[in-house]
């Protein structure tokens, strides 16, 4: 089931939480919501659902207009940040729920759900644990048998809120590989939020990314991470080093470095910024040409095979954080306090006052 939300437009009271919002969900894909918190994730997520009305737009799915549709004529699966397991009921029971409680000339006969509780026991690998209460489980556990039951009544989409929130980290890992892996099993079309950047981009097949109510921008994880649209997007999905300056033929001044950008001919005496990633600064310990600057080295972490090393530039006193391999750190020999060259190797470009960040 594909979704197409059309210009909608969310306000509480005094607040605008969801400024027209485009928004198109093939079928089958796995999609996630990603941005800092307010950013409206949850509000857009909870009108797909039904849960919320939008004050504007519509939201299809497949061609069927769902704005009249009250949740459980949808037929969405939902799973929340906190499980909301009955706690008095076996996990069995837990995942039958939904079916049980359907009336009876749409129930299917006991037998079914039987094997159907079965058959999602081992989608989520807990074939062993079906006599258990939710409180005999871990939060791994829980989330598991949460989706169970959200598939147990064949939802057309399925929507998962935080699903791993509150779940420590090393079991949030192996959580967002198996649902990927469950995804790509039964290829239902699905949208979830989260505010974490790594388990939005390892996980989805698109990332939204969501900024004071609006969409910064829709891509595939290498898109959004390796061409950040706005300052914005480069800025919440990884560490950034600024160079603010101004163009003067075809070349970013910043300080006492030039760095030639040909495409920005045109934009003679601009105020720009220059956006590059910690691992896109080259460091040495010899100036070698004009397009690298002084800096003193304020701070070293060496921990693992990256490491970060925080240096101070002489011309503009600002910090520029570098990333490098532990082999060449070694070979480098570089120390604290020590005067080095740092230039960046590549560097996307946005006119400050389009955007801030
Ligand atoms: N019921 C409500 N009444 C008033 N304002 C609300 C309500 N629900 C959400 N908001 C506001 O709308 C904005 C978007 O909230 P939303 O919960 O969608 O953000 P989010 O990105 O999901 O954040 P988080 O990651 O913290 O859950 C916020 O500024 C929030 O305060």
């Amino acid at each position: 089931m594909s979704i197409k939300v059309s210009n909608v437009i969310k306000n509480y009271e005094n607040e605008s939480a969801l400024k027209q919002i485009d928004l198109d969900v093939k079928k089958g894909e796995l999609v996630a919501l990603l941005g800092p918190s307010g950013s409206g994730k949850t509000t857009l997520l909870r009108i797909i659902a039904g849960l919320e009305i939008p004050d504007e737009g519509s939201i299809l799915f497949e061609d069927q207009d769902v704005g009249q549709l009250q949740v459980k004529e949808r037929n969405v699966g939902f799973v929340f940040q906190h499980y909301a397991l009955f706690q008095h009921m076996t996990v069995f029971d837990n995942i039958a729920f939904g079916l049980n409680v359907r009336p009876k000339s749409t129930r299917p006969k006991k037998r079914e759900i039987e094997e159907k509780v079965v058959e999602l026991l081992k989608l989520v690998k807990l074939e062993n644990f079906s006599k258990r209460y939710p409180s005999q489980l871990s939060g791994g556990q829980r989330q598991r048998v949460a989706l169970a039951r959200a598939l147990a009544v064949e939802p057309t989409v399925l929507l998962l809120d935080e699903p791993f929130g509150a779940l420590d980290a090393k079991v949030r890992k192996d959580l967002r590989r198996w649902l990927r892996k469950l995804h790509d099993d039964i290829q239902i079309t699905s949208i979830f939020v989260t505010h974490d950047q790594e388990e939005a981009l390892e996980v989805a097949d698109r990332v939204v990314i969501m900024n004071n109510g609006k969409i910064e921008q829709i891509g595939t994880p290498e898109e959004v991470y390796h061409s950040p649209a706005t300052p914005f997007v480069y800025d919440f999905l990884g560490k950034v080093n600024l160079f603010h300056g101004r163009v003067q033929k075809g070349s970013l001044i910043s300080g006492g470095l030039e760095i030639p950008l040909p495409e920005l001919e045109e934009d003679d005496y601009k105020e720009v910024t220059g956006y590059v990633r910690p691992h896109q600064i080259s460091i040495e310990k010899f100036e070698t040409n004009q397009t690298s600057i002084s800096a003193i080295v304020t701070h070293i972490h060496a921990v693992g095979p990256i490491v970060y090393v925080e240096v101070l530039r002489e011309d503009t006193k600002e910090y520029v954080e570098v990333e490098l391999m532990n082999e060449l750190f070694i070979k480098l020999n570089i120390e604290l306090g020590e005067r080095v060259f740092v230039r960046p190797n590549e560097l996307k470009v946005f006119i400050p006052q389009d955007y801030s960040i």
